[in-house]
């Protein structure tokens, strides 16, 4: 179960014009409603249930995304609790005629599963059975705190 919770490739999309700020790169909170949306997915899929955004823990916006760059998301489940998800999110753009992909921003995000009336439903306790995927898992949680 848990291969489809490590490093998911999710959420692609291309800048467009009517997502810039006034210095005319990717407006910041575009890329976060993005980036929660693609995330929730993955919490949803994890949780089997409705899912809300109850954090977003040390997003960095590392590189400015430009008209026409393809972006799109890499969504780690570092570790689950009675009823959170915590996500590392890595964000990727690439330019439409050139490059490797550069990596311009991550954070920590946290979902919490809830019912209908919106209160916390316990989720399944989340267990790694790569060895090498829980070693990297472990380093981003010790990195980020989580
Ligand atoms: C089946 C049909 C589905 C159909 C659908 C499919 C599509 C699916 C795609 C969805 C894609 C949308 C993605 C956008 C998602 C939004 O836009 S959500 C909108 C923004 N978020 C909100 O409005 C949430 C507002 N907050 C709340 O309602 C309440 O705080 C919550 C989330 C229900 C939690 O309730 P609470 O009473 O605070 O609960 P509490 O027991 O204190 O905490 C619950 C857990 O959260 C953790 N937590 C609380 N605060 C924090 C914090 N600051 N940091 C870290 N963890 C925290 C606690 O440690 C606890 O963890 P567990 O030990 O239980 O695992």
């Amino acid at each position: 179960m848990e291969a489809n919770f490590y490093q998911v490739h999710l959420g692609d999309f291309f800048v467009a014009p009517g997502m810039l700020n006034h210095l005319n790169i990717l407006h910041g909170g575009v890329l976060l409603k993005h980036c929660d949306s693609t995330v929730g997915v993955l919490a949803n899929r994890y949780s089997h249930s409705r899912v809300l955004t109850v954090a977003i823990n040390q997003f960095e916006f590392k590189r400015p995304a430009h008209v026409e760059d393809h972006i799109w998301f890499r969504i780690t489940l570092l570790k689950t609790g009675r009823h959170s998800m915590n996500f590392l999110a890595e964000v990727f753009s690439q330019g439409i005629t050139q490059g490797d992909p550069v990596k311009i921003g991550e954070g920590i995000m946290v979902f919490v599963a809830v019912n209908q009336a919106l209160r916390p439903v316990k989720i399944p306790p989340y267990q790694v059975t790569d060895t090498d995927h829980q070693t990297k898992i472990n380093a981003i949680i010790d990195k980020f705190g989580v």
